[in-house]
């Protein structure tokens, strides 16, 4: 049985260095946690505020963004621009815009219910596209919004290594799909997999 991707003391000992000041993101973690809601978390949390912080970008469109934890982290990184979040569940939108609220980002963030992939197509060049929707989606996803990237833009995709199971239980439903998927984002774009909690993607289009 395997159950970790990277030995929990190494996680542990990296953990411990992400000492957590803001008191907004431990409410958004305990409301997970109280909750059972799948976010990033904190070292996911982490890469992707670090990489919006090299990036500088105008336009992030979140397809999957549950009550907001991701965003908040990209939001606090922006010097401009704006977060587009999206989820299916009016509740979870709702939520998000009320801690994005209270965080002072009101005015930077766009809160869209429905389908991420279908509102993301209304977006031209986005500078950083952040996939964390329903697995069995996510080559569509891809699929169907990378000729909304702008030139130089960033794809994220979490959970691509699904507790590791796309390489120990390869013949799981969402193994094949996560393989496929991975698959095709390293033939079609420059990318690698950073194995930090349950795998990200990070990538660019080839030059
Ligand atoms: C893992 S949670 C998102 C967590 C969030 N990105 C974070 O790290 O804080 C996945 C969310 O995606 C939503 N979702 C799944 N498929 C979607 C789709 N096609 N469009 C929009 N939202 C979707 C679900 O309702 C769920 O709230």
């Amino acid at each position: 049985m395997f159950d970790y991707i990277i030995n929990p003391k190494v996680e542990s000992y990296i953990k411990n260095l992400s000492v957590e000041e803001d008191p907004l993101i431990k409410e958004m973690e305990e409301y997970a946690r109280k909750n059972d809601f799948p976010i990033i978390g904190r070292e996911g949390g982490r890469v992707l505020h670090l990489i919006a912080k090299i990036k500088n970008p105008e336009l992030i469109v979140e397809v999957g963004s549950g009550f907001g934890y991701s965003a908040y982290w990209f939001l606090k990184a922006l010097k401009k621009g704006k977060v587009v979040l999206t989820d299916y569940q009016e509740k979870n939108i709702k939520l998000a815009r009320q801690f994005l609220d209270k965080g002072g980002f009101r005015d930077r963030a766009e809160f869209r219910v429905g389908d991420g992939i279908k509102i993301g197509k209304e977006y031209k060049n986005i500078d950083i596209l952040f996939l964390d929707l329903e697995k069995a989606r996510y080559l569509e996803a891809i699929k169907e919004l990378e000729n909304n990237l702008s030139d130089d833009g960033i794809v994220i995709a979490d959970n691509v290594l699904f507790q590791g199971k796309v390489i120990f239980e390869p013949e799981n439903r969402k193994s094949k799909i996560l393989r496929e998927f991975n698959s095709y984002m390293f033939e079609k774009f420059f990318s690698v997999i950073l194995p930090v909690r349950d795998g990200i993607l990070i990538a660019c289009k080839k030059s």
